[in-house]
């Protein structure tokens, strides 16, 4: 299966044997930066989660899957980013900043994608919140507009803006800053926060 495979070149490529060009960029980093392989399989562990579970019974269940798909990211990033010496901030206060940028993304874009990911059978929003709203699935599936829903969502949204915040504040920590779509933290947060904002507005 792919998702082996991939495992096994992740093995191979942080031993110094890529078998692309892809996995030789990954494996020229690894050797540069202090780069830890568990966040990349872990990832690879959330595609094997997201193959298997369509429905998420409350945060914490959520969070992991998060975690998964994009906290991961966050933790890749700083040991490349680097934490500046003269920053008073702790390594782990670091990595949790990062790791709840990738959340606060992860909920933007299943706050963005409910629809989207509806039509194919996903549903990434806390059952047990959804219940306590008085909603059920097909409030989702026929994209009914009504005061629970938007209650609801105002909450998800609020949520997702906590750990924006959380994340903001161990931006000012990081060494090597690189722009682009993928690469400055600024970048996510503008982009992610945008499309909050225009949620609540359209809600
Ligand atoms: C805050 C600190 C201390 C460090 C930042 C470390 C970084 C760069 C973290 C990035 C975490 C992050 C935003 C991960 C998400 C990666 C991901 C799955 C991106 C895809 O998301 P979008 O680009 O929004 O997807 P769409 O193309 O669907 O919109």
């Amino acid at each position: 299966m792919v998702l082996e495979r991939w495992e096994k070149q992740l093995n191979d490529l942080f031993e110094g044997q890529p078998c692309d060009m892809y996995d030789a960029a990954l494996s020229d980093t690894v050797s540069k930066y202090p780069v830890d392989i568990q966040p990349f399989r872990d990832m690879i562990e959330g595609m094997r989660l997201d193959l298997r579970k369509s429905r998420y019974n409350n945060f914490d269940e959520l969070y992991l899957y998060c975690y998964y798909a994009a906290g991961t990211v966050g933790l890749m990033s700083v040991p490349v980013m680097g934490i500046a010496p003269e920053s008073m901030a702790s390594t782990e206060s670091v990595h949790n900043a990062a790791l709840a940028l990738g959340i606060a993304n992860q909920l933007t874009n299943i706050l963005r994608d409910v629809r989207e990911d509806a039509r194919r059978g996903k549903v990434y929003l806390p059952q047990d919140e959804l219940a306590q709203a008085g909603l059920f699935e097909d409030d989702i599936f026929l994209r009914q507009v009504t005061e629970k829903w938007r209650s609801f969502m105002k909450g998800q949204i609020k949520r997702a803006r906590m750990f924006f915040d959380k994340a903001e504040k161990g931006v000012v920590s990081l060494t090597r800053l690189v722009d682009g779509r993928y690469g400055h933290p600024y970048c996510y947060m503008g982009r992610s926060c945008m499309q909050l904002k225009l949620m609540t507005i359209s809600l």
